[in-house]
């Protein structure tokens, strides 16, 4: 209820007002003329049928006859509260009722109810019905009681009288006509007043319909309306929400803010400091700036008179250049185109375990006596030079008594047990600068299995250790680098070969064991002489670390046995041969020189070695043997050619293929380099001699001037 209209809740209340007030009734044109607008169509099919029953309502009495119900108008527990059957509709009466129970002030309640206003008796209209008041006629009450009929006792009788009787019979008649006409018009009158209040009563039922759906419509109207707004309201109050959320966070942002505008104030501040001080600083540098302007300008004209200087300089500097190689080569020639050096390695802790001093081994002496029995009695008198060895050796003679021998030897460099790589590398190092400038240069090692032939050459892994083939690679590369700001360019290539058997084997070719037959070639090209071995692999070498490699990889693949003397012996010569290849664009000279380093086969006797068994080893000895003393035979030769005619000498060069190779390296115009390598031990004292022998052999030999291979205008 409190959700209807005011005007609704007023209605309602009206009906059960104890003093009602009337509906207005709206007038019969009126509610007709409302027939077109839109609400009034809606309620037209019962407003339509109503009216047409009224129109073609039947005035006859029968209608009053019917049985007729009052709804209970204006009951708050109807739902349809003012609606009005249609058979309440054609109840005159009840209009009447309704009318007399709803106007009116100081109208009783009826005794009866409303609804029941059934009348079974329904007034009849004709001669013989009996007139009845009715309270709705205005005709004036007639007197009541029976009818009272003239008796012919009363009558006088004859023609006079019966014609007085018919008559008075007639005026009856004629005022009872007169009766009933203006009883029928009373009727009608009623009856068109009550078609007149029930067509408005109609109306006003159709008005209260009307406004009740209009009110209906509204309060679904203003429910969806409240819906809406709940829902609104709703999303306001979430929008609301989010608002409040959005604004603590940006309070709290604000908040961050704030306090990250003050931390950034503090390092703007320290910013600006900075700046002032970098401001200030580079005032300073500008300042500084400008100095070392005017310091570059002076610079430039400086720099302008060096440069005149610098190539003044390096005018000279190729001239000294060339008096540097003369004065290098004379050098070399003063020690002899051929030298021998001689190093004694020192004794290794598996020298003395087991003691293999044959003959000499006392039983019961301590371990200090067993190594000085088991090491050979070496001395090295010249402590100024470093020239001289003198080797003592015990022996029994036919008498059984112990005889005692000394020997001395003279080399160009004696090498006590305690000399370093670096040592005897310094003695050589000349030797690179030689082949860079031109010579063919040739190193060997020689000396018995195990005296340290391939220590000297290759050497370890460190350092320190590292042998006389990488120190001699590195100062080539180094020397061909200095030389490249006086013009030269070098190119340098690499070969590494072994002589095993009597035969060449490539040891930078692809197999271990190479199948392919070499011949050595001694090409004569102006005034120069290459030496070049068929189906090698000759490699272009740009750094020290390739050349490293190449070892590497050769000695993979050298031949290598195992033999008494020496668990990993090199039963082979090994040849690495460095050619460097030199152009100086400013003078138009080239120069071409050979390093030969070349590490010999073992020296060792047959029944030494314990070959003499062994039919390979056999072989093998014979050949290194064979090889050995070819190169002897070579060197002596060329000894004995510098002495008599240089034409008239065969050097029998042919007899080995060592020799043969080297050729070109140890003929007159080359520098050559024997070092011999000797074992401490006591052991190998015999073999030691040997090697003395030779070795001195050889540096009692002079070989001629060497020879610069340079052509063009060097
Ligand atoms: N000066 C030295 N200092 C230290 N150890 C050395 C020295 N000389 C040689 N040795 C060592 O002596 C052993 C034999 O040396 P190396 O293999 O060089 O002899 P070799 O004469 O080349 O023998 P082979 O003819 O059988 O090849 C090796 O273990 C080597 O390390």
């Amino acid at each position: 209820m409190s959700r209807l209209p005011r005007r609704l809740q007023t209605t309602h209340y009206q009906s059960s007002s104890p003093e009602p007030i009337p509906p207005p009734i709206p007038s019969i044109t009126a509610v007709f003329s409302k027939g077109n607008d839109e609400n009034s169509e809606n309620l037209m099919p019962s407003r339509t049928m109503n009216k047409r029953k009224l129109d073609d309502q039947d005035l006859d009495a029968e209608a009053l006859d019917q049985p007729r119900k009052l709804p209970a108008l204006g009951s708050l527990n109807s739902t349809r509260p003012l609606a009005v059957s249609r058979t309440a509709l054609n109840e005159p009466t009840v209009t009447t009722t309704i009318v007399s129970t709803s106007v009116g002030p100081a109208s009783k309640p009826p005794s009866r109810p409303p609804s029941r206003l059934t009348r079974r008796d329904p007034p009849r209209l004709g001669a013989t019905t009996k007139p009845r008041s009715t309270r709705a006629t205005s005709a004036p009450p007639k007197p009541s009681g029976p009818p009272t009929r003239p008796t012919m006792s009363r009558i006088p009788s004859g023609p006079g009288v019966l014609a007085c009787d018919m008559d008075a019979e007639r005026a009856k008649s004629t005022k009872l006509a007169a009766d009933d006409r203006a009883l029928s018009r009373q009727l009608a009158s009623a009856k068109e007043l009550d078609l007149d209040k029930r067509r408005a009563l109609v109306d006003a039922a159709d008005e209260l319909e009307r406004m009740r759906m209009k009110h209906q419509r509204e309060i679904v109207d203003f429910e969806v309306e409240a819906a809406k707004r709940a829902r609104e309201a709703r999303e306001r109050e979430e929008e609301l929400k989010v608002v409040k959320q959005d604004l603590g966070t940006a309070r709290e942002t604000i908040a961050c803010l704030k306090s990250t505008v003050a931390q950034q104030s503090g390092v703007q501040a320290t910013l600006n400091a900075q700046v002032a001080a970098l401001q200030a600083e580079n005032s300073e540098l500008r300042a500084q700036l400008d100095d070392l302007s005017s310091a570059v300008s002076k610079g430039a004209l400086e720099y302008a008179d060096a440069q005149r200087k610098i190539e003044q300089l390096e005018n000279e500097a190729r001239e000294a250049e060339m008096v540097r190689r003369k004065l290098h080569n004379m050098v070399q020639e003063l020690k002899g185109n051929i030298r021998v050096f001689c190093r004694v390695r020192p004794v290794l802790p598996h020298d003395l375990v087991p003691p293999v001093v044959a003959g000499l081994r006392r039983l019961g002496s301590s371990a200090d006596d067993q190594e000085r029995s088991a090491v050979a009695d070496l001395a090295f008198p010249d402590k100024e030079d470093h020239r001289e060895i003198a080797v003592s050796s015990t022996s029994l003679n036919a008498m059984g008594q112990e005889r005692k021998e000394s020997y001395s030897f003279t080399f160009d460099r004696v090498f006590e047990p305690e000399a370093t790589q670096s040592d005897v590398y310094e003695e050589i190092s000349l030797l690179a600068q030689s082949c860079v400038d031109g010579y063919n240069v040739c190193i060997f090692a020689y000396g018995q299995t195990g005296s340290g032939k391939s220590f000297t050459m290759e050497g370890g892994s460190t350092e320190a250790t590292v042998g006389m083939i990488p120190r001699a690679v590195d100062d080539v590369f180094r020397a061909a680098e200095a030389l490249r700001n006086k013009g030269w360019e070098y190119k340098i290539e690499g070969q590494f070969l072994e002589i095993y058997n009597e035969t060449i084997n490539d040891l930078l070719g692809k197999g271990e064991f190479d199948k392919k037959k070499h011949e050595i070639k001694h090409e004569k090209q102006g005034g120069t002489v290459t030496t070049r071995v068929t189906d090698v692999n000759v490699l272009p070498l740009s750094t020290p670390r390739e050349v490293a490699s190449l070892l590497r990889l050769a000695n993979s693949r050298r031949t290598v046995a195992a033999t008494l003397m020496n668990e990993r012996s090199s039963r082979s010569h090994s040849v690495f041969t460095l050619r460097v290849s030199g152009y100086n664009a400013h003078t138009g000279t080239r120069c071409e020189g050979c390093l030969n380093l070349v590490d010999l086969a073992g020296s060792e006797r047959l029944n030494a070695s314990g070959a003499a068994g062994d039919k390979d080893r056999l072989r093998e000895t014979q050949n290194i043997n064979r090889s050995l003393s070819a190169l002897g035979d070579v060197i002596a030769a060329l000894g004995e050619k510098s002495v008599e005619k240089a034409s008239e000498k065969h050097v029998p060069y042919r007899n080995s293929k060592l020799t043969y190779l080297l050729q070109n390296s140890l003929s007159g115009n080359s520098k050559t380099l024997m070092i011999l390598n000797l074992s401490p031990l006591a052991a190998h004292l015999g073999e030691s001699l040997t090697s003395l022998r030779f070795a001195t052999k050889v540096n009692n030999t002079t070989i001629g001037t060497a020879r610069k291979q340079i052509r063009g205008s060097g």
